[in-house]
């Protein structure tokens, strides 16, 4: 049977509404220990997640709803008042108390991990762990005898009549190592101290088995306990954890154990007691881990500033000589913008979606946008097609690398979902809970993004050893700012409108299941009839120009497609970025009476009932267009044009008529209708907003109104094949040059052009 989103979100509201009823009541009928530990039994599963129809797929998807948004603890474990199970009430949030626990079961992982739990009372409870990313594995996060604190717990009934402590900030928990004075009694660690040469070799046995968090833990146990005098082994230890924690994308402390592992080669140096050769080694050891982290952390500058150290101790090296070339290529990159995008188009794949380039953000800068709030302003004058901006994701998530099992996250006190609204999306959150949290200069970075006035602001801290980030607000700025994308590139073939849908990719548009925020980019602000087009690759922006764009003025790009009409688009950018639209197409469109909307409406439902119909036969039969069809299809096409006031769309862009006018543009080709096909083609490109002038000297383009969509594509190589079939090559080669310039601005590569329009050709041979 088919369940809709809406269904699953109703009945979780219709739960919600009569859980907060029992708010500040005790839960009642709780499984006891033996139903616990059965649940939690080694090797158990929880139900597969269900299936759910969401924009016309199916999707198996597990749902998640958030019924209370609260701030993370900010205050140490030991300043809290200790309580136990019983004590929690339901729908509360427990002020100023934390529940000292031990986990008695195995861990189960599906949107959230859970556990069972007891105090030293031997009470026990669900706790579950919300915005874990999935790379970290429940055991070494939550195994069985581990002692935890969770910090002013949240008390929750979940649907199917079960109970849980929730926690959504991961920095609520706090791991016990068993020796803290404010532990209980039964709680206290008994194990002896082990040696840190003990716990290195350890370490390392887990990091051979690629137990990467397991290996972390236990370096760092041997930090501590190493002693300050044993400078070889210190440095060791944090060359060890350097590159676990490298690997684990946690580059921050990664680099500061990288410097510090370098000051104490330093100081090995002049150590009676250590070898040279030893120091050498580990002095070339930290400066390569320290480059790689710097590289991490896309400082490229400083990456090659210590690889030049590494080589000066180990010359001849082919690693660091390679690394060296790699990281003076991104200094290229990011100096001049000069990237090979076949190169960069190439290594993206479905496997492989972060690819390794630099950022290109030089010709930009951030500043005041007015009522716009911060805006991405030109520092210089860019030409049509040319590159403005190319930046690699902050943090991105994949559904290729998700699988088909998708988390759909449903915040029911903003009705807000991670892409519930039109199709399922996997968890940005997640990845940027687990970056921010273990990279808090990073997370200073993102937090400076426009988060809807949310409130409260917390600047990153560190308590009880772990970062301090908001769940809850770093949802709200991924929502604001995300940019919904294709799994490989925007020329995929499936990842482009098809011949009868106009308007760009945008985020709500159920085929674009992966999502990413990029920092500098997250600063443009939207226009319908924006200056600059993106294209993905991998997780790589590429912002081109479709206009010229002068020194100074404000770079802006379309958020969503074009809606019917301005009011529908005012109340479509109001609901997802809360704004409305006043963009020049949006005020054109200001004077149109409510008479003619409505008759707009009908007609561009007409269309694509049409377009449906012909799509049908199209499919099965490559079936060239009738003249009945052509006669309906521009009918509805002049009947669409009146609707829109002829003085105040002078030159402006009509996105209403893209549809009809791309089918045309196509139909007029597969018919041999020549000149027909270049009339409908500088109909279309005029209907873009391009002023078109064809003259016998050459043609003559204005884009100053313009708003490029394939449309344009479509409309040039219709324009095209027509003077080419009419003996015109020096107008047809026009058209053909502008078609695959505005193709590559709009894909930021040429792949997929021959795809489809070799299609047009391939209907017309059967023809
Ligand atoms: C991705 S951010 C863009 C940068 C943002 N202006 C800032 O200050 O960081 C999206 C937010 O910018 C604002 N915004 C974007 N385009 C706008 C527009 N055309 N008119 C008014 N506000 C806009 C809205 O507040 C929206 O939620």
């Amino acid at each position: 049977m088919e369940i809709q989103p809406d269904q699953i979100i109703a009945s979780a509201r219709k739960f919600a509404l009569g859980a907060d009823l029992r708010k500040g009541q005790q839960a009642r009928a709780k499984m006891n220990r033996a139903e616990l530990e059965a649940m939690f039994r080694k090797g158990a599963v929880l139900p597969t997640a269900r299936t759910i129809w969401c924009g016309g797929q199916e999707f198996l998807a597990r749902y998640m709803f958030i019924n209370h948004v609260y701030p993370p603890s900010i205050m140490p474990t030991e300043q809290l008042e200790p309580m136990h199970i019983p004590d929690l009430r339901l729908e509360t949030r427990h002020e100023g108390r934390v529940l000292l626990l031990r986990t008695i079961g195995h861990p189960l992982s599906g949107p959230v991990i859970q556990n069972a739990v007891e105090d030293d009372r031997a009470n026990v409870d669900v706790l579950a762990l919300c915005n874990i990313h999935k790379s970290i594995p429940p055991n070494s996060l939550l195994p069985k005898g581990a002692v935890v604190a969770i910090k002013e717990p949240l008390y929750e009934a979940i649907s199917d009549g079960k109970y849980q402590i929730r926690v959504d900030h991961p920095s609520d928990l706090v791991f016990l190592s068993g020796v803290e004075d404010y532990i209980p009694l039964p709680f206290r660690s008994t194990t002896t101290e082990r040696s840190a040469a003990d716990l290195n070799a350890d370490g390392n046995a887990a990091s051979a088995k690629k137990d990467l968090h397991a290996a972390v833990k236990l370096y760092s146990e041997a930090m501590q306990v190493c002693p300050d005098q044993d400078r070889s082994l210190r440095a060791k230890l944090r060359c060890n954890r350097a590159e676990i924690n490298l690997l684990l994308g946690r580059f921050e402390p990664a680099l500061s154990d990288a410097e510090a592992a370098i000051s104490d080669c330093r100081l090995l140096v002049s150590d009676p007691m250590a070898t040279p050769s030893t120091t050498s080694t580990i002095d070339s050891t930290s400066y390569f881990r320290g480059a790689c982290t710097a590289y991490g952390l896309r400082d490229f500058a400083y990456a090659r500033s210590l690889l030049q150290e590494a080589q000066r101790c180990r010359p001849g090296n082919k690693t660091v000589k390679r690394e060296l070339e790699r990281t003076e290529q991104r200094i290229q990159e990011e100096q001049t913008g000069g990237y090979d995008f076949d190169a960069m188009s190439n290594a993206t794949s479905l496997e492989c979606s972060r690819l390794d380039f630099a950022d290109f953000i030089r010709l930009c800068e951030v500043r005041d946008a007015g009522g716009h709030g911060k805006g991405l302003f030109a520092t210089t004058k860019l030409g049509v097609g040319s590159l403005v901006h190319c930046e690699k994701a902050f943090a991105a998530a994949f559904a290729s690398e998700e699988g088909n099992e998708t988390t759909v996250v449903y915040d029911l006190s903003t009705e807000r979902g991670n892409g519930v609204a039109t199709g399922p999306n996997v968890s940005i959150v997640n990845v940027l809970m687990e970056k921010l949290s273990h990279n808090p200069r990073q997370a200073a970075r993102f937090q400076a993004l426009h988060d809807a006035d949310y409130e409260p602001k917390l600047p990153p801290s560190s308590i009880d050893g772990k970062t301090v980030i908001d769940s809850f607000r770093t949802t709200t700025i991924a929502t604001t700012n995300r940019f919904g994308l294709p799994s490989v590139r925007s020329s995929e073939k499936h990842e482009y409108p098809s011949e009868h849908e106009a308007g760009h990719q945008h985020n709500e548009d159920s085929t674009l299941a992966s999502s990413a925020v990029w920092i500098v980019a997250s600063h443009i602000n939207h226009a319908c009839d924006g200056n600059v087009v993106r294209a993905f690759m991998g997780d790589m922006i590429i912002f081109r120009a479709t206009r010229e764009i002068q020194a100074g003025e404000e770079i802006l790009t379309q958020y969503c497609g074009h809606q019917v009409d301005s009011v529908a688009t005012q109340a479509h950018t109001k609901k997802g970025w809360g704004f409305e639209c006043d963009c020049a197409i949006c005020q054109a469109d200001a004077g149109t009476s409510q008479a003619m909307r409505t008759k707009r409406e009908a007609l561009v439902a007409e269309c694509k009932a049409l377009l449906e119909e012909f799509s049908a036969l199209d499919a099965a039969l490559q079936y060239i267009p009738d003249s009945l069809f052509v006669a309906k299809a521009e009918k509805l096409r002049e009947q669409l044009q009146t609707t829109y006031p002829a003085e105040a769309f002078t030159n402006r862009p009509r996105p209403t008529l893209n549809i009809l006018g791309m089918w045309l543009c196509q139909a007029y080709v597969r018919r041999r209708e020549w000149k027909k096909a270049i009339i409908s083609g500088k109909l279309l490109l005029r209907d873009l907003g391009y002023v078109v002038r064809v003259l016998t000297t050459g043609v003559d383009m204005d884009y100053a109104n313009c708003s490029l969509e394939t449309a344009a594509v479509d409309a040039a190589v219709g324009a095209s094949k027509g003077f080419f079939a009419l003996g015109n090559a020096k107008h047809g080669q026009w058209f053909e040059d502008f078609a695959r310039r505005m193709w590559m601005i709009e894909y930021g590569e040429l792949r997929g052009y021959a795809e489809r329009y070799g299609r047009w050709a391939s209907v017309l041979i059967l023809g």
